[in-house]
């Protein structure tokens, strides 16, 4: 099979964590004589620097030429000061509006290996498989009017949901819930705000077409302590822009680590995959980053764009043994402990593993 993966490594440890992304897929290609491509093109703050915009033309083209879009993180404490539209972020909401994905899936797998590393007891983390899908065209990050008035010390942005939106997504949330264990918990602010009124109207509406999905609505303060305290109870969790980034990263601490949230968006002309985290200009260069989110996220672009899920199951199998076997870096490392591997070492480990599970699922078929 071919495809053609625009690759947007941007800032801090994008470029370090997609390497290893990269590295994963390359195998994949050369064991199962697929044909895939690579383009580069720079989004965020290297795209500031050496062009002057955080979302090149160039890029933009690149982007939408390509099969799937598979991007670092950006975000570069030096551009802080400047007003939102000029910042690093502003390239990757720009590229997710050109691209067109309204639906973002973010997975939340325990990896049981994994279990000692949350502060979360291994009893309440245990088998945690939670799907976030995250709005991510819509809500306060796009509404206008959105200003910050320096003069009159007033600021303010605007949340809009149109019922369409809603329901678009609303219908992948659904299916993506009947394909796994029936349940959708959508989560809102109904007690306080009109567009969560329509999330949660429109939900209700939806919901008779797809009698085999049990539906629960919950407030997003309280959802953010249900998930701390009984994560396993949870299965698709349907949301809006703002509350699927907060409660997506929160999420990270059922899996011991930011750095092992993969995502996928869909539903747009191209899929944009990035792993949840940021550019961490704290760790940014060192060889610290865990890439294991980034490869997670590889995994996410051979099931949704290369229909390769066998494949996506062997990084999977694969970065659980490598965890099993006892390789951690810092952020997983557990508390007073250091890693033991660097961000290259845990993709080489990842590799390694991954061929050895391409081969015995190559053996499979061959019996
Ligand atoms: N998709 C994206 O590009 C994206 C996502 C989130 C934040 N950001 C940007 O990143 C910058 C930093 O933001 P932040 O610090 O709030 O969030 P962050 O996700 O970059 O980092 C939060 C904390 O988690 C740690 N961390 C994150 N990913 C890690 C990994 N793979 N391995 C080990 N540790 C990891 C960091 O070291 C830091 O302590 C900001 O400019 C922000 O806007 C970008
Ligand atoms: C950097 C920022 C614009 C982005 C978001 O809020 O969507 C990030 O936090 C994410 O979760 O992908
Ligand atoms: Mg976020």
């Amino acid at each position: 099979m071919k495809l053609n993966i625009a690759v947007l490594a941007g800032d801090g440890i994008g470029p370090e964590v997609t390497a290893e992304a990269v590295k994963v897929l390359k195998t994949v290609a050369k064991h199962g004589g697929h044909e895939f491509t690579f383009t580069d093109a720079l989004i965020g703050g290297v795209a500031i620097t050496a062009e002057g915009t955080p979302l090149p033309q160039k890029t933009i083209d690149v982007a939408l030429a390509a099969d799937a879009v598979l991007l670092g993180a950006v975000g570069d404490n030096k551009f802080n000061a400047l007003t939102p539209d000029k910042r690093p972020e502003a390239g990757l909401l720009a590229i997710r509006q050109h691209l067109g994905g309204f639906a973002n899936l973010r997975p939340c797998t325990a990896f049981n290996a994994l279990s000692e590393n949350s502060p979360l007891r291994p009893e309440v983390t245990k088998n945690v498989d939670i799907l976030f899908v995250r709005e991510l065209l819509g809500g306060l990050y796009f509404g206008k009017p959105r200003a910050w008035n320096k003069e009159t010390g007033e600021a303010h942005n605007t949340m809009v949901y149109t019922k369409p939106e809603v329901e678009r997504c609303a219908h992948i949330g659904f299916q993506l819930a009947q394909k796994r264990r029936g349940k959708l918990t959508q989560v809102d602010k109904a007690n306080v705000l009109e567009c969560s009124q329509l999330w949660r109207a429109t939900v209700d509406e939806i919901a008779p077409q797809y009698p085999d999905v049990k539906v629960e609505h919950q407030l997003v303060d309280s959802m953010a302590i249900h998930l701390m305290n009984r994560p396993r109870d949870f299965d698709v969790v349907l949301t809006e822009n703002l509350f699927g980034d907060i409660l997506s990263d929160e999420s990270g601490v059922i899996t011991g680590s930011l750095g092992m949230l993969p995502s996928a968006t869909i539903g747009g002309k191209v899929n944009l995959y990035e792993p949840v985290h940021g550019s961490a200009p704290d760790i940014a260069g060192q060889g610290k980053a865990n890439p294991l989110g980034a490869i997670l996220t590889a995994a996410m672009v051979l099931r949704h764009s290369g229909n390769l899920e066998e494949e996506a199951l062997a990084i999977e199998k694969a970065v659980n043994e490598v965890l099993a076997a006892g390789h951690r870096t810092g952020d997983i490392a557990g508390q007073g402990k250091s890693a033991n591997v660097t961000t290259s070492e845990m993709g080489d480990l990842v590799n390694t593993a991954l061929v050895s599970a391409l081969n015995r699922s190559e053996s499979l078929h061959a019996v």
